[in-house]
């Protein structure tokens, strides 16, 4: 009899050389899908036109909470950014409209490609569905969910000045596009220590808690922004798993269960934060680099 039964998984998004790349170097340089390429475009220049506005129109717009962790938030001659955790207000601009459809496409994305890593490591898809609840779409609302801190940031690097020290990002799967060769990462050379490289395509970054819920088989991307003669623009979507769950480490090989709040609480206060002022307005706390 033929099984019409539903596959157990989807099929694989990235091919065994691309997982393995990731996995072991903790990054990925590598071509979008063309609709979701194509919103991140329409959000990029929606991007530009907000950046031209003055300062006190773009921090009334989006005022900063939570540290940098939502809102607009300068930092002098260096870059500023807007970062986006809920689906704002009512009607939405175009950036409102567009950022939301990119966070859905790209949540969506970045779980299929969770799942090409789950699979290579024999890790039970099962883990994910948990991890990502409430992180598919932009939370409604214009109160921040603390249980959902996945993040949409769009970037503008000043010329020269706009750097991020090397860091690795606390959630699970970063992406980041962006102009400019000003985005590196730490390529692991076999035997030698390794170098920093450019990247100019999109590129896929491992974070923390996915190398800490691989039991460290995969490795968090180290990477960093140097400054350029013409500045930088780009969108990052940083999906972070959400704080709603317990854990089943029986899923990943292990046993019994852990909050998932306590481990990222734990990830996170561990680390500085690359990206706030360094005159104490937001919580600096910790070393650039993690190794948990
Ligand atoms: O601007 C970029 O492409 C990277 C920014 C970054 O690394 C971060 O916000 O964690
Ligand atoms: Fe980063």
């Amino acid at each position: 009899m033929v099984d019409y039964s539903p596959p157990s998984q989807p099929p694989p998004l990235l091919t065994g050389e691309q997982v393995g790349r990731l996995i072991e170097q903790g990054h990925l340089e590598l071509a979008l899908p063309s609709h979701l390429q194509n919103c991140i475009s329409a959000l990029a220049s929606s991007g530009t036109t907000f950046f031209k506005q003055s300062r006190r129109t773009k921090a009334a717009l989006y005022p900063s909470s939570h540290g940098t962790e939502s809102g607009y938030y300068n930092v002098d001659g260096e870059k500023e950014f807007l970062t986006l955790r809920c689906a704002p207000s009512n009607p939405p601009s175009d950036l409102e409209r567009q950022a939301k459809i990119v966070w859905s496409l790209a949540a969506t994305y970045l779980y299929r490609i969770l799942c090409d890593v789950s699979a290579a490591l024999d890790i039970s898809n099962d883990v994910w569905s948990p991890l990502l609840d409430g992180c598919r779409s932009m939370p409604e609302g214009s109160n921040l969910d603390t249980t959902i801190p996945t993040v949409l940031r769009i970037f503008h690097y000043e010329p020269d000045q706009g750097t991020a020290a090397p860091h690795t990002d606390i959630g699970l799967l970063t992406l980041c596009t962006g102009d400019g060769p000003s985005l590196q990462v730490w390529n692991r050379g076999g035997g030698s220590e390794g170098e920093w490289v450019d990247v100019a395509t999109p590129t896929l970054l491992v974070g923390d808690t996915l190398r800490l819920l691989s039991s460290t088989r995969c490795v968090s991307g180290l990477h960093r922004v140097v400054g350029n003669p013409w500045g930088r623009e780009s969108i990052v979507f940083a999906l972070r798993p959400s704080l709603r769950h317990e854990i089943d480490l029986g899923l990943l090989g292990g046993s019994g269960s852990v909050g998932s709040a306590e481990l990222y609480t734990t990830i996170r206060d561990r680390k500085s934060n690359v990206n706030a002022r360094r005159d104490g307005s937001a919580s600096v706390k910790g070393s650039d680099r993690v190794e948990l």
